[in-house]
């Protein structure tokens, strides 16, 4: 794999401060990730695993700390217009609740990203094209997404957050509605566009069974990482019980 750094999150810390609440949803994070790298995070609810992910993508602001992308500071990215700038060139989304448009079809739901870029309309029919193939859905193309199973909608979803080529894919709870043999088709299908086009990936899941897929599992418990499973290096991926027990562990 190539090991060149792509995201670097340093000491980010997060507090929530309310009218007569203050909750500190993250505490000195810092952790990288590599170009192609696949991460999982895992942990108890309210351990802050949602509020990262909403500042790696600029939707939240921290308190302190700072994210890097491709060596470079993004100091000016908590704030419009650069905030829908950095999201839109560097960032694809997939939701739990596959997120598509129902009054369009497969294909147009596909082609937003590129529409909002100002791609020709060469472009997007030819990577639209290709997306489809890729993901096999080139028979649903003219489909409404309700038409769809939930494995077919969320390869739909895949497809249109990493039609621009993104350099990082954040997806929360990809597997959250799908059955067991449908998750495992979902992460294949993350798998194979890890391989296609060397995707750097975090993935936020609950599921052990998704987490084996990661190169590198990250634990959150109370705003930290209290543990981490590398697939390689000093500490192998431990099996999948493993994971069942750390979760076990943190939530007792
Ligand atoms: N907008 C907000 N205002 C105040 N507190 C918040 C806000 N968003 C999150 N929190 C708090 O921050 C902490 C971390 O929440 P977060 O949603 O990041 O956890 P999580 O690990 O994603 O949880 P889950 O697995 O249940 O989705 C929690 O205590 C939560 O209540």
């Amino acid at each position: 794999m190539n090991q060149k750094s792509l995201l670097s999150v340093r000491n980010i810390h997060k507090t929530y401060d309310g009218d007569g609440f203050k909750v500190q949803a993250l505490k000195d994070v810092s952790f990288g990730l590599a170009e192609g790298e696949l991460v999982a995070i895992m942990g108890t609810s309210g351990s802050g695993k949602s509020t990262l992910l909403n500042i790696i993508s600029s939707l939240d602001t921290p308190s302190s700390g700072t994210i890097e992308l491709k060596g470079k500071v993004m100091d000016n990215i908590f704030v419009e217009p650069h905030a829908t700038h950095y999201r839109r060139e560097n960032i694809g989304f997939v939701f739990q609740s596959f997120h598509l448009l129902n009054d369009l079809s497969v294909e147009e739901n596909m082609a937003i990203p590129l529409i909002l870029q100002g791609a020709s309309e060469a472009e997007i029919q030819h990577k639209v094209q290709d997306m489809l193939t890729l993901l096999g859905l080139a028979s649903w193309r003219k489909k409404r997404p309700v038409q769809l199973s939930g494995g077919q909608q969320q390869r739909v979803a895949i497809g249109r957050a990493l039609i621009t080529n993104p350099p990082l894919l954040l997806a929360d709870e990809p597997t959250g509605n799908l059955d067991y043999n449908t998750s495992k088709e979902i992460l294949e299908a993350l798998v194979e566009m890890r391989g296609a086009f060397n995707q750097s990936m975090i993935i936020v899941t609950h599921d052990p069974n998704v987490a084996v897929y990661a190169d590198r599992v990250l634990f959150f418990h109370d705003g930290q990482i209290v543990d981490q499973y590398e697939s390689s290096g000093e500490r192998k991926m431990d099996p999948i019980l493993n994971i069942f027990k750390k979760m076990m562990e943190l939530s007792a």
